[in-house]
């Protein structure tokens, strides 16, 4: 992030990192159920651009302020605005709910509360995480525009919060346009790296909403929510990941709410033991991840994809299509550890593979397992796992009592 000077039209940036879960999916949307995810090293960047002299210059009074939102390949969050009693308004009714739109309202929101007068700008996003001929990867765009977009909008504002309550805003202001996910893709996104993520408490955040400021909001604790970073695919980790596409996108909220369905009638017991199961596999592979033993984190990463694998049966959800599993079935005669990242139904699976020594035989393992998932019309995806973008907690010894957001 910075400012840039140009003629009294001053520009500011900031970038958010695309996502991939490692375990834990579904779990994790029960509140203080974990799950793995790691930041992508593929970006979105919202740059914020005040408005020169002449109509809807920020030198106007609010009412008269004006502005563009720009999304490169997404016509449909792209839009000229104006403000209606203060708020920034779309001149014409969108026809979804937009998280672009929602980031920035919040932040406006929170500038407004601290006192700070509205000022008129357009933005423009561009983003790594589409391959910009409509191709959906599920590397959490969504989740990357809303973070980009409140750290850029922060920025320009002067508003100064922790990661934390920058984390907490983006969580609101996507509750405004959708309302199933678990926030996991927005914690990757803005702590980048590896970490280990409860989700909040949604009903009670969102009994707070009405009753609470947007800075009381986010200056309070949250019940459920746990971020820790975990030391894991660092610069001199033996440990790789590995992605491929399945060349079909996926509707995570239609997929999260077949769970929901599935698991409610009459099923509830088993559910529970799901949930329990994927708690101990998720901290299991946390700490062989962060020890480095390919031999656990191959058994914690099986245990992962089978705990799914009886969860789309309980619920009767296609988590592991055939062509994710033909992903990981041949990922996994070639030494890795693999399964389907996220919500499944198609999008993205993942491998892991581990070098003995640095450099050694992951090389050769994976262009194996590049060879023969494109010959199985399996894309793979030239990812690594991003650097940590904001500071965070260790995972460790003794997390359960020092978990950030327990009451
Ligand atoms: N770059 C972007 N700019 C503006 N809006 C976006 C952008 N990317 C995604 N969105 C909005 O987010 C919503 C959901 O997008 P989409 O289904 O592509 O991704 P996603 O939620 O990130 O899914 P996944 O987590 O599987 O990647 C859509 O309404 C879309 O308009
Ligand atoms: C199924 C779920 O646990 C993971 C969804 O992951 P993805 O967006 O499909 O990569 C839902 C969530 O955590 O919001």
């Amino acid at each position: 992030m910075g400012w840039k000077m140009n003629e009294a039209v001053e520009t500011v940036q900031a970038q958010a990192a695309g996502k991939l879960y490692l375990a834990g999916e579904y779990a994790v949307v029960e509140p203080g159920h974990p799950a793995i995810l790691v930041a992508v090293n593929r970006t979105l960047t919202t740059q914020v651009t005040g408005r020169a002299a002449g109509e809807g210059s920020q030198e106007q009074p609010v009412d008269a302020q004006r502005g563009r939102i720009e999304s490169e390949g997404h016509p449909e969050a792209s839009m000229s605005w104006h403000r209606e009693d203060g708020k920034l308004t779309p001149d014409t009714q969108l026809g979804e709910p937009s998280y672009l739109l929602a980031a920035a309202q919040s932040v406006e929101e929170l500038a407004v509360e601290r006192g700070l007068a509205l000022r008129s700008y357009d933005i423009a996003v561009s983003s790594q995480l589409d391959s910009g001929s409509g191709k959906k990867y599920g590397l959490g765009s969504s989740a990357a525009v809303a973070v980009a977009t409140v750290r850029a909008l922060l920025d320009w504002y002067g508003l100064q919060l922790s990661p934390l309550e920058t984390y907490k805003l983006a969580y609101l202001a996507t509750g405004r346009a959708q309302s199933l996910g678990s926030g996991g893709d927005l914690a990757a996104s803005l702590f980048g790296g590896c970490i280990r993520f409860c989700s909040p408490d949604r009903s009670w955040v969102r009994a707070q909403v009405g009753s609470s400021s947007l800075s009381q909001l986010i200056t309070q604790p949250w019940p459920g929510l746990q971020i820790h970073r975990l030391d894991a695919f660092g610069p001199d980790s033996l440990l790789h990941l590995f992605v491929g596409w399945t060349g079909s996108p996926a509707s995570t909220p239609s997929l999260v709410a077949s769970v929901k369905q599935g698991s409610a009638d009459g099923k509830s017991q088993s559910y529970e033991r799901f949930l329990a199961a994927s708690d101990a596999c998720v901290d299991a592979l946390a700490q062989s991840l962060e020890a480095g033993q390919p031999g656990a984190i191959g058994e914690h990463v099986a245990q992962a994809r089978s705990l799914l694998r009886g969860l789309s049966a309980l619920t009767d959800t296609d988590i592991e299509t055939p062509a994710l599993r033909t992903l990981v079935e041949s990922a996994l005669i070639r030494g890795a550890a693999a399964k389907s990242s996220g919500a499944g139904g198609g999008d993205c699976g993942i491998a892991i593979v581990c070098d003995k020594q640095p450099q050694s035989r992951a090389i050769g393992q994976m262009s194996a397992i590049a060879a023969a998932w494109s010959r199985a019309g399996i894309e793979p995806l030239p990812l690594t796992v991003g650097p940590p973008l904001a500071a965070l907690e260790p995972w460790g010894v003794g997390c359960a009592a020092t978990a950030q957001e327990e009451e």
